[in-house]
């Protein structure tokens, strides 16, 4: 399918005729109007801001109402600040002769009164809709759809489609063809840019879709997925305020994506997004450490949550034998079945492992508090139960004893005089509750014994856990006996060396597990606060000091000063204890934050224990997940929907396609389809190429080179094709193994050029290793070495199309040696 003009009429706009041109004259008019009101409304939103900003005191009711306020106002500020770019891109002509701007915001003529017709209508409300749906065989009541453009505040075209039959007898479905054309065309930035003004039917479906479960995204490369699924994000924001205060995570593929898609969404006014990788998703971990594909294959399968769990059951009091701790003058003993039954006791609560661990520890301290406590009888007492010195056992230790078990090692406070007797083996003891209360305590406290607890029933945290279970072939047989002695073996690592990206769900497991380790010292969070509140304390001993050297002596004060009312404390809370991140950057450091909804892009790539760390994230699944199973990537990724989503949500899930590919003209993509065939293993149906909106007439080429000259060879072709593209973006995607290397190679003769692990995606060439283009786009596309490609792993050939369809423009490919088979069959010709 390919973009007609049938039935539009474009206003092209030199400076010139801009004048002459009563249509512009008087829409500029009108968004001369829109723009006041938004310098109003910004004024007000600002003032307000600035009064509850500059207000104070109070009672703690005020403090929570001013912070909403501030929160209110500044979002409100944000919104309409983002407005300011193309503020108004539509026009409806309804047939009953009313019109209907559209916009990225809702405007009236009086924010107060909240009724009256709109000035603008938000592109997300209902009385928009037809601006996205109309065509000329269902026109729903439109008459004329007009695209507005604007260059700053300045109208710069028109384009009107009429939607009556006679006029149109169009019957393809596309919306807005010039703006759309327009748009796919434009010159790529090294950022995505939204796409309120020319949303397709079959993506305002999606994004509107009242769904509330879990909305799958299915559509071949180009299709606009990841559009699809930020306008979703902020339709939803729109539509559901609640949702706001639980706000939505987009999980991506790689840092260098979230930076291209970064701006959609505040864009689009929206902020309260949370933006991740897999790799980010652990609070504290930085999952930069390289590790072999096949090891992150192992890590990515479902069976590693058995094998996290039986690790975890592994520290829970391990059968090793009866357990001797030297305790004061002589030993302590527990046997294995003493162990065995307290780690039942603890884990019949269902509790996480650190919090049984309590239980357990509990439990055993009362054994080895009694065996302490007999002890010191044995010690106090003769053979038959006498005291040693003719005392009364009932009546608790006397001087002689006290002496006695002093010199033997016993610490001074359980030899105290106890509140009352213990019966111990149905006789009365010396020593009562309150006295073992104490042992307990020392034998807590004592090294041996501590030594002895950490060893049956360690408190975990999930590094501590995946670190000594990777370090220790041991371990690792016994909570993986499910994976092979060489599977295993591609998981063994010595500590240290930091955690790679498959290793995060794994710790996300573990912390599930694990629950929260009990802190050894206080958290930034409590020093800041105990520095508030001696601060606080600070300002009432001065306000305390002035009052009351106002005071004669001894006379009683009667007005009411701070300290009567308020103490440090609660002073503190007034002023410093409000939160003032943004929701964001709660969420994100908040591993248990379950967010109202969820988007997943290049769903594809993630692995079983990556969804299931992000279902946890969202207990209400309700989510919105995008990807295409032809550009897996990842050894771990997906290639059937129903098999990564059926143990989460079972059957509740539905499916929606995207069809027409917006980004990649025609002689690319069927380049890339024939790529894909060439390399399809036996039975493997044929790869459904989505159909493009455009044709260039501009060939996709390939050079062939030797192994030696490829880095001098890609470098002068990368030179060439920045100079013949004028404005726009050339990427250079290289084999990963390769990316710094030719990265260098290339950006000797293109300064301009950008690599790395997080690259500049607004340089004018950048160079990608295949992996980090996922999700991307530029006008031009130089793809080195596809053998190379194909060859690194075994979705390889799903990486050589994903290369091959990030192109808008312009597609080349440089080859050491022969092409491989399916670079031949894509482009026959080569380069003379
Ligand atoms: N309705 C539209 N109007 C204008 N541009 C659009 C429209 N839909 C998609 N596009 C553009 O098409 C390009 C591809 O969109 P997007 O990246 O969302 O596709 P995708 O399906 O996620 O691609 P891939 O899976 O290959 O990464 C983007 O430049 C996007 O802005």
């Amino acid at each position: 399918m390919t973009c007609r003009h049938t039935n539009t009429f474009n206003y092209i706009v030199s400076e010139e005729r801009q004048l002459a041109n009563s249509e512009i004259a008087r829409e500029q008019a009108y968004v001369d109007m829109l723009y006041r009101r938004l310098d109003e409304l910004r004024e007000e939103a600002a003032q307000r801001l600035a009064t509850v900003l500059r207000e104070h005191g109070g009672t703690e009711q005020a403090l929570i109402e001013r912070e909403s306020a501030v929160a209110r106002y500044a979002d409100r500020v944000a919104r309409l600040d983002a407005a300011e770019n193309r503020l108004c891109f539509g026009r409806l002509d309804m047939r009953d002769g009313r019109r209907r701007y559209i916009g990225r915001i809702g405007i009236s003529a009086d924010d107060d009164a909240g009724d009256g017709e709109p000035l603008l209508l938000d592109w997300r409300a209902p009385a928009a809709r037809p601006f996205y749906l109309a065509t000329a065989a269902a026109p729903e009541r439109v008459r004329r759809r007009r695209h507005i453009t604007l260059r700053g505040r300045r109208v710069a075209a028109l384009d009107d489609e009429l939607l009556d039959r006679e006029a149109a007898g169009a019957e393809d479905g596309l919306v807005g063809e010039a703006a759309l054309l327009a748009a796919v065309n434009a010159a790529r930035t090294g950022r995505m840019q939204d796409i309120v003004e020319t949303i397709q039917a079959e993506q305002d479906e999606i994004i509107r879709s009242d769904h509330r479960g879990v909305l799958v995204v299915q559509g071949g490369p180009g299709t606009g997925k990841t559009a699809v699924a930020l306008h979703r994000a902020a339709y939803l924001l729109y539509t559901h305020r609640h949702l706001a205060s639980r706000g939505v995570l987009v999980v991506g593929p790689n840092p260098a994506f979230l930076r291209y898609i970064g701006q959609v969404l505040p864009g689009l006014g929206e902020t309260n997004v949370l933006l991740t990788t897999v790799g980010e998703m652990f609070p504290g971990v930085v999952a930069d450490r390289p590790e072999p594909p096949e090891t992150a294959e192992i890590k990515g399968r479902a069976v590693m949550a058995e094998v996290i769990a039986a690790a975890v059951r592994d520290r829970q009091a391990p059968s090793r034998g009866d357990v001797e701790i030297p305790y004061g003058p002589g030993t302590l003993r527990l046997t294995e079945r003493d162990c065995l039954r307290a780690a039942e006791r603890a884990r019949a609560g269902r509790a996480t492992h650190n919090e049984a661990g309590r239980i357990f520890r509990r439990e055993i301290l009362d054994l080895l508090a009694r065996q302490a406590a007999e002890r010191l009888e044995a010690v106090a007492l003769d053979e038959e139960g006498r005291p040693l010195d003719g005392g009364d056992p009932g009546g608790g230790l006397t001087e002689a004893d006290r002496r006695a078990l002093l010199a033997a090692g016993y610490p001074a406070e359980l030899l105290e005089a106890g509140p009352g007797p213990l019966t111990q083996g149905g006789r009365e003891t010396m020593l009562d509750e309150a006295d073992l209360a104490e042992l307990r305590k020392e034998l807590q406290a004592d090294p041996g014994v501590r030594a002895a607890l950490d060893e049956l029933w360690p408190i975990l945290t999930p590094q501590r856990l995946l670190t000594d279970l990777f370090a220790d072939p041991g371990r690792l047989a016994t909570a993986a006996p499910m994976l092979s002695e060489q599977e295993r073996k591609l998981l063994e690592r010595p500590p240290g060396g930091g955690w790679s990206t498959a290793d995060v769900p794994l710790l996300d497991e573990a912390a599930e597990l694990l629950g929260e380790a009990p802190r050894t010292g206080p958290t930034p969070e409590e020093i800041e606060r105990a520095e508030q509140i001696a601060y606080a304390q600070g300002v009432l001993d001065i306000l305390v000091g002035s009052r009351s050297s106002d005071l004669e002596e001894g006379e009683e004060g009667e007005i009411l000063i701070a300290t009567d009312v308020i103490d440090a404390r609660r002073l503190a809370e007034r002023h410093g204890a409000a939160d003032h991140r943004t929701l964001a950057e709660r969420a994100a450091g908040d591993r248990s934050w379950a967010f109202g909804h969820v988007v997943v892009d290049e769903a594809q790539e993630l692995s079983e224990m990556a969804w299931r760390m992000i279902m946890r994230r969202c207990p209400g699944r309700s989510m919105t997940i995008v990807g295409d199973v032809a550009q897996t990537g990842d050894p771990a990724g997906t290639t059937s929907w129903d098999r990564v989503l059926r143990p989460h949500v079972g059957d509740r899930w539905r499916l929606a396609r995207l069809t027409v590919n917006y980004r990649t003209p025609a002689e690319i993509m069927t380049a890339a389809t024939r790529a894909l065939a060439a390399t399809a293993p036996a039975g493997e149906p044929e790869p459904e190429a989505p159909r493009s909106v455009r044709e260039t007439g501009v060939p996709p080429w390939r050079l062939r080179t030797t192994p030696e000259e490829l880095p001098r060879v890609l470098a002068e072709c990368a030179a060439r094709e920045l100079a013949s593209l004028g404005e726009g973006r050339l990427a250079v995607i290289v084999p990963d193994a390769r990316r710094d290397e030719l990265g260098e190679a290339i950006a000797a003769v293109v300064p301009e050029a950008s690599y790395g692990a997080v690259p500049d995606l607004e340089r004018p060439v950048v160079v990608l290793g295949v992996r980090q283009a996922k999700g991307l786009e530029f006008d031009s596309v130089l793809i080195a070495d596809p053998a190379a490609i194909l060859a690194a792993g075994p979705r390889g050939r799903n990486d050589l199309y994903v290369a091959m369809t990030r192109a808008t423009r312009r597609l080349g490919v440089v080859h050491p040696g022969p092409p491989p088979a399916a670079i031949a069959a894509a482009i026959p010709g080569e380069l003379g």
